[in-house]
Parts: structure tokens; C-alpha cells; sequence
């Protein structure tokens, strides 16, 4: 089995990517950007209408002065619960979710300092008031049902802790010891909320790789490239910014698997996906397109940068060697097709010319660059 280098699991791993999104894909960002604003639909819902069906019980329970202010707030925050549900994008972005996590946060929060205010200016400690002291503990628990990175889980269960603390604060018990046990309780259930977070982003994370990634390589398979690629190719038009392609193919690759077998086969293209790993900056969309056939998506470069990167990539390849199961070692080649995209091209179209040129290059002799002309 091939082994994973430290540095290569960080980067294509989970470790770090449980930390924070810096290196999800658009993609995911995408799903779990859906995921959570579906979730905070459903709960702002259910929010808004208890927290309008409470008024009754706060009518008949508190008094006034307290029982004007204590029902504004809750047709304030129920209402504003409601808004929150009704807000829908028809495409998901990470900024928007964050966002609507913070108002989901904020919303309870402002309740609660504001209840807590209205009720300290009210001596009558009904029964029914206690249960306003338990809103963050029950704001920081429902955090966990969100597949949030680290630094996510710990700003949305700090906001809570911040609000507790305006709270007690505003009525001057901070330095109580009650204060600090309240702190304690709430500490732990957000040190479980956190850890629950991060196992469901684990969880989506596995699954998300799963189906992105091919296995041998950990590059992304056909499918998740299309998806990338079509992403990258509107960005590129929105920016009028140049996309291009590569399409690299291993040289008599038959003759590999034949003279050396299988698993040196596989050895090879994990071989050479570590160059295109090596040599490609971040931004490149590296895959395995299929059998021994690679395809990079090149947003932001011409043709002229295109064919630059994949000289290079061919040259690395020129000089590798591999081990094979005897310890024979072995050299290989690679062809590439070089392609810009036009301004209106489709990807399937653009992938039929990078494909043309890539059989010219095979034609030619091999180990060899050939770029797509414009119109094919
Ligand atoms: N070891 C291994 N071989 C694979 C895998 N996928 C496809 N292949 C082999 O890749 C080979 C591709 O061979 P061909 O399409 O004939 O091309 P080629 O020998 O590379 O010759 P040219 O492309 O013309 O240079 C076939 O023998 C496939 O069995 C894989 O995952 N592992």
C-alpha cells in the first residue's frame, strides 16, 4: 500500500481541514455551506413559533413592569426568528452561512441580556422566570447539530459564553461564585458541543474525499473535476481571466504493467501524481481522468503559462524513477496536451481540443508538448 507522507496528509488529509476551511474545496464549501443554512431554516422555524407561543404563559405568569418588556422582546426575537427562516439564496456560499449562524446566536442573545435586564428591575421571582437562566446553556447545546471547523465552533460557543457574561455583568454577580459554576457547566457542554462539531465535519469530510477522490492517487476523479472545472471556468468569466488545460497521458503504460506487472503500474501513477503535486501551485485542479491519463485545470493561466508548467511537469517526469517489485528500477515518459479555453467555450469542448492535441503529441513520438490550435 502506498504511504502518506506527513506533509501530504495535512494537505489532502483531514487533520488541518478540521481547523479551518482555508483548504476546502469551493465545492464543499458549497454542500456544507447548504447544510448549514437548511438547518438554521428548520430551527429558526421551530424558534420563532415557541418563542411566540410562550407570550400566553408570560401574560398569565408575570407582572408588570416586567411583563410589557419581556412580551415586546419575545414578539421581537420570534419575528426576527422568522425572518431568518424565510431567507433563502439559490446558491450557497460559506460567508452567507456564517453569517445566518451569527444572527441565529445573536438573535437568543439579544433576548436573553434584554430578559435578564427587564427581569432584574422585577422582584417577583416566579417560578416560571427561572427558565429564561437556562437560554445559553440550551443556545451553546443546540450548536452541536452544525459541522463546524474548530475555529467556527469555538467563535459560535465564545458568543455565548460573551453573553452570559454581559449578562451577569449587567447584574453585577460576575465575581459571584454561582457565576462561576454557571461558567464551569457552560465550559463543558461546549468542550462536548465542539468535539460533537468536529465529528460531524469529520464524517462529511470522509465522505465528501470519498466521492471526490480518486483512491490510488488522492487526486480529484473525473466527476469532482468536471464540477471544479465548471465552477473555475465561470469565475474565469466573470474575472475575464485566461483557463486553460493539460492533459497528460504515461507513455506505453502497457508495456509497464506488462513487463513489470500491476503494482508497479500503480506505483507509476502515484509516482506521477506526486510530480504534478510538486510542481503545481494550489490553485491548479489536479486529477486522475482516468487509467493513466491526468488532467490539470489551469485557472488564471494563458496557453503560454500552460505549456511552460507542462514542459516542466514533462522534464520532471524524464528523470524519475521507480522501484519496481524486484527492484528493477523504472523510468517513464508522459505526452501532454496543452489548450486554452475561448471565452464562450464549453468545457466539453475545450476537453475535445486539450484531447486532440494530447494525440498529437502522441503522434509526434511521444514525451512530447503539443498545443491545441483555436479552432481545433
Ligand atoms: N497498473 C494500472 N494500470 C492501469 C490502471 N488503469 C489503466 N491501466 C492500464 O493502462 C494501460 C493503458 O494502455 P494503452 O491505452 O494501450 O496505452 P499505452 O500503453 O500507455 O500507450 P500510449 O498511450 O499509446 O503511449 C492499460 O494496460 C490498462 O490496463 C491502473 O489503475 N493501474
Amino acid at each position: 500500500m502506498q504511504r502518506i507522507h506527513p506533509r501530504e496528509w495535512l494537505r489532502y488529509g483531514s487533520l488541518a481541514d478540521l481547523f479551518t476551511a482555508r483548504n476546502h474545496s469551493p465545492d464543499f464549501n458549497g454542500a456544507r455551506a447548504e447544510r448549514i443554512a437548511l438547518r438554521i431554516e428548520v430551527l429558526s422555524l421551530v424558534a420563532g413559533l415557541l418563542t411566540l407561543a410562550w407570550i400566553p404563559l408570560d401574560l398569565l405568569f408575570l407582572a408588570e413592569p416586567g411583563r410589557t418588556g419581556i412580551v415586546s422582546l419575545r414578539v421581537g426575537a420570534g419575528l426576527a426568528f422568522l425572518l431568518l427562516a424565510g431567507w433563502r439564496h439559490r446558491r450557497h456560499d460559506l460567508f452567507r452561512a456564517r453569517l445566518r449562524l451569527a444572527l441565529f446566536i445573536l438573535i437568543p442573545a439579544a433576548f436573553y441580556v434584554g430578559a435578564r435586564l427587564v427581569l432584574a428591575a422585577d422582584d417577583s421571582d416566579t417560578g416560571i422566570v427561572v427558565g429564561y437562566y437556562f437560554l445559553p446553556y440550551l443556545m451553546v447545546t443546540i450548536l452541536a447539530i452544525f459541522p463546524l471547523t474548530l475555529v467556527e465552533g469555538i467563535a459560535g460557543v465564545a458568543a455565548v459564553g460573551a453573553t452570559l457574561a454581559l449578562a451577569e455583568v449587567e447584574a453585577g454577580a460576575i465575581t459571584e461564585l454561582t457565576t462561576l459554576a454557571e461558567f464551569w457547566l457552560l465550559a463543558l457542554l461546549a468542550a462536548i458541543v465542539v468535539w460533537v462539531q468536529q465529528s460531524q465535519l469529520y464524517m462529511l469530510l470522509r465522505l465528501y474525499r470519498e466521492a471526490t477522490r480518486d483512491a490510488l492517487t488522492g487526486l480529484f476523479n473525473r466527476r469532482a473535476l468536471l464540477a471544479e472545472m465548471e465552477r473555475a471556468r465561470l469565475d474565469c468569466r466573470r474575472t475575464g481571466e485566461p483557463l486553460s488545460v493539460l492533459l497528460f497521458d504515461l507513455d506505453l503504460f502497457k508495456r509497464i504493467n506488462d513487463t513489470h506487472g500491476h503494482l508497479t503500474g500503480d506505483a507509476v501513477l502515484a509516482d506521477f501524481a506526486g510530480v504534478l503535486r510538486g510542481v503545481c501551485q494550489r490553485e491548479c485542479l489536479l486529477s486522475r481522468y482516468g487509467g493513466e491519463e491526468f488532467l490539470v485545470a489551469l485557472p488564471g493561466r494563458d496557453a503560454g503559462a500552460a505549456r511552460v508548467l507542462a514542459e516542466t511537469i514533462r522534464a520532471e517526469t524524464r528523470g524519475r524513477e521507480v522501484r519496481a517489485e524486484d527492484g528493477t528500477p523504472v523510468s517513464y515518459t508522459v505526452s501532454v496536451g496543452v489548450a486554452q479555453g475561448g471565452e464562450e467555450e464549453a468545457v466539453g469542448a475545450l476537453l475535445s481540443r486539450v484531447d486532440q492535441a494530447l494525440y498529437q503529441a502522441k503522434e509526434g513520438g511521444r514525451d512530447l508538448v503539443a498545443e491545441a490550435t483555436v479552432d481545433g
